[in-house]
């Protein structure tokens, strides 16, 4: 059976790693323990027992010090370290099919560097072509029931679903402060949500964000989000109490539903079509490539293709698999880490090992396009020239 994968993202403070912890210990109780990720490299306590952390691998202190980077680049490129070895990250998910039903992942307070990352997207990537993948959107419930805040968490909702093509459950979270049923309104009854606009507008006068350009600006958002909303599950919950989580693990499973009936085949159909661009795009270069050089017969056409080109991982398969301890006890043995590998780890400065930066950067690229089309446009330009 596959395993269910769930990745939480939500704005910094939303509750991401309490929604992390109560799920964790609501799962443990229906027993059904998950298989947990962490995948913030700064953040300082993981309350819960994570199977692979990110802060085994890559200490996102030093990266900040080699790397001359301030916070957000230090996550960004701990984030980049950690997605060159996704492929083995996964393969050990994947062993573990017998054992978990859900595998859970936690990512970085900082939205934009998981989301808009193209480490994040590596590792969105790799997990949703391999599980049926979730994304959990988590809104702080009692900051959001402002219909301006409301709406600009909800644009940014929809620029995450978009771009990851993954089915969303929008989880309204501290519900124990604040009620989510302003939410589920607004979300299914327009009127109601032009009401609370004109309302703020009321209370606020010129001040309040429901009036001026503010106000048009919301008014036609919520018109266009409404499509939006018909793509998404909402459900309330309180990470503090354990309300709503019975709902939440229900609406996962309506949404495993339909990544297997449309999402999957939907990612397929995009893949094969990238996949067949570029493969395009790839013999007309060569085509020129060969114009350029006076060569008539199409040969050796595979033989110039880069796919052979070395593999991201340069750890040998089940190498470093060991259990490893980690800095805190968290009752949970973690069976990952790539500790030892001074690369990810920062424990070498970069300067000593003048091929480090090009390593990375090449094993970026490897992942982000296909290399073989570059190549031959640079060859064909090379010989114009
Ligand atoms: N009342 C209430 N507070 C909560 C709930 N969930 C989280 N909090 C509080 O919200 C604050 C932020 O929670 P975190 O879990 O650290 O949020 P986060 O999104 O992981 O934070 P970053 O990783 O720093 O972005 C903490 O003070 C939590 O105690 C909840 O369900 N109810």
């Amino acid at each position: 059976m596959a395993i269910k994968t769930v990745i939480c993202i939500g704005m910094a403070g939303s509750g991401k790693t309490t929604f992390m912890q109560r799920l964790n210990s609501h799962l443990h109780a229906a027993k059904e323990p998950p298989y947990v990720i962490n995948l913030d490299p700064a953040v300082l306590r993981v309350p819960y027992g994570a199977n692979i952390d990110i802060r085994d691998s890559v200490k996102y202190k030093k990266v900040m010090e080699n790397y001359n980077l301030g916070p957000n680049g230090s996550i960004v490129t701990s984030l980049n370290l950690f997605s060159t070895k996704i492929d083995q990250v996964i393969k050990l998910v994947e062993n573990k099919r017998d054992k978990y039903e859900h595998c859970i992942i936690d990512t970085p307070g900082q939205i934009e560097c998981f989301v808009w990352s193209a480490s994040g997207s590596i590792i969105t990537e790799s997990f949703a072509s391999t599980f049926p993948t979730v994304i959990a959107y988590i809104v702080d419930t009692p900051r959001n029931s402002s219909p301006s805040t409301f709406m600009s968490n909800m644009l940014y909702a929809c620029s995450i679903l978009y771009k990851t093509k993954l089915p969303m459950i929008v989880v309204f979270n501290k519900t124990d402060v604040c009620k989510a049923d302003f939410a589920r309104k607004w979300m299914t009854d327009f009127e109601a949500f032009q009401e609370a606009l004109r309302e703020d507008q009321e209370l606020n006068g010129e001040s309040g964000m429901g009036s001026g350009y503010m106000g048009s600006l919301v008014n036609s958002m919520s018109l266009m989000l409404e499509e939006f909303y018909s793509q998404l599950d909402m459900v309330g919950v309180s990470s503090y109490t354990g309300e709503g989580f019975d709902d939440f693990l229900n609406a996962v499973d309506n949404k495993v539903v339909e990544y297997e009936s449309y999402y999957k085949a939907e990612r397929e159909r995009i893949l094969k079509e990238k996949e067949e661009r570029e493969k395009a795009e790839k013999e007309k270069s060569l085509e020129h490539l060969m114009k350029d050089l006076g060569i008539k017969e199409k040969v050796g056409l595979e033989k110039t293709s880069n796919d052979d080109a070395d593999v991201l991982s340069d750890l040998e398969e089940g190498e470093n698999d060991g259990i490893i301890l980690r800095d805190e006890e968290e009752g949970i043995d973690r069976e990952y880490t790539f500790a030892g590998d001074e690369r990810l780890t920062g424990e070498i400065n970069s300067r000593d090992t003048p091929d480090l930066q090009r390593r990375y950067e090449e094993a970026l690229q490897k992942v982000a396009k296909s290399a073989s089309s570059e190549t031959a446009e640079n060859i064909a330009k090379y010989i114009r020239q």
